[in-house]
């Protein structure tokens, strides 16, 4: 179809815009439907001057091409993009689900065959990026989507520098940096690793880990990787034992990609369609 070809020149007069689906620091996201194939998009507005302002027009120019070179069932697509006089349009897939996030507010926590579903598409998306030698997708809850089959979409575009500002900026979210990254030591692409024992927990408890009144006590709970499990439900020895093995201090130490895939509460739990189409 037309957005497959990326060297169609596009226009804000391609599409029609619907209702807005979403807001960041940079810009907003609408939802739109380009006109002559009714197909439906995320189109996501950053206005220039703000860009400017930050001065983050190469890195987003990088971090544009990556994405577009990027085709894995769980990264959001980037089709391709156009700009006018004062702003710039993205022109994404459209995931119909929504955040990940709603879904895990409304449930308060995951059941283990769906965490285990996200955690293994997740790290199926990860391992793919690691293999192009993109690393730091910056997984934060905030960047994770549905599909209309509920599979879960990386929906960042590495905006590392939006997202570092926003992490350094942004009120309480210290909760998925690794301890390297909060003490700022030189980090790799292990700091994944140990976001995906965050979310792991979090889907499981509804809560991260290391949640606390103030950053600072987040900050401490972090580099003393003070890791409790609440017997408020009841969550398999399992699901303890991955979450164990990747908040680890050590970066080394942590659980790798391939033997996340490989451990038996995946191998137990995980839908291997990938997609977490749960009982409604
Ligand atoms: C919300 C929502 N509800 N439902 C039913 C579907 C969606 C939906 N949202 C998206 C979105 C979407 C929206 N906002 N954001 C967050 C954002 C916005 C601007 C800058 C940075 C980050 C992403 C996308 Cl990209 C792609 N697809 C999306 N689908």
């Amino acid at each position: 179809e037309q957005h497959e070809n990326p060297k169609r020149e596009w226009s804000l007069q391609d599409f029609e815009i619907g209702k807005p689906l979403g807001k960041g620091k940079f810009g907003r996201v609408y939802l739109a439907r380009e006109v002559k194939s009714k197909y439906i998009v995320a189109l996501k507005v950053i206005f220039k001057e703000q860009m400017e302002k930050y001065r983050i027009h190469h890195q987003l120019r990088r971090e544009m091409e990556i994405q577009t070179s990027l085709r894995h069932p769980n990264i959001l697509r980037l089709y391709g993009w156009f700009h006018d006089s004062e702003r710039i349009f993205l022109i994404l897939e459209y995931a119909h689900g929504g955040e990940l996030y709603r879904e895990l507010r409304k449930k308060s926590y995951l059941s283990e065959k769906q965490a285990a579903t996200y955690i293994s598409n997740l790290t199926q998306a990860l391992a793919y990026c690691h293999e192009k030698h993109v690393i730091h997708r910056d997984i934060k809850p905030e960047n994770l989507l549905l599909d209309h089959e509920g599979r879960l979409k990386i929906a960042d575009f590495g905006w590392s520098v939006q997202s570092r500002s926003k992490r350094h900026t942004m009120c309480g979210t210290l909760d998925y940096l690794a301890p390297e990254m909060v003490q700022n030591k030189a980090h790799d692409y292990a700091v994944d690793n140990w976001t995906l024992g965050i979310l792991c927990y979090e889907f499981l408890y509804g809560v991260p880990p290391f949640e606390a009144e103030s950053q600072n006590d987040t900050f401490k709970k972090i580099v003393e990787v003070d890791l409790s499990f609440p017997s408020t439900h009841s969550v398999s020895a399992e699901a303890k034992d991955i979450i164990s093995r990747l908040l680890v201090k050590d970066s080394s130490k942590r659980l790798s990609l391939q033997k996340i895939l490989e451990h038996p509460w995946i191998i137990k739990n995980a839908d291997p369609s990938g997609s977490s189409n749960m009982i409604k």
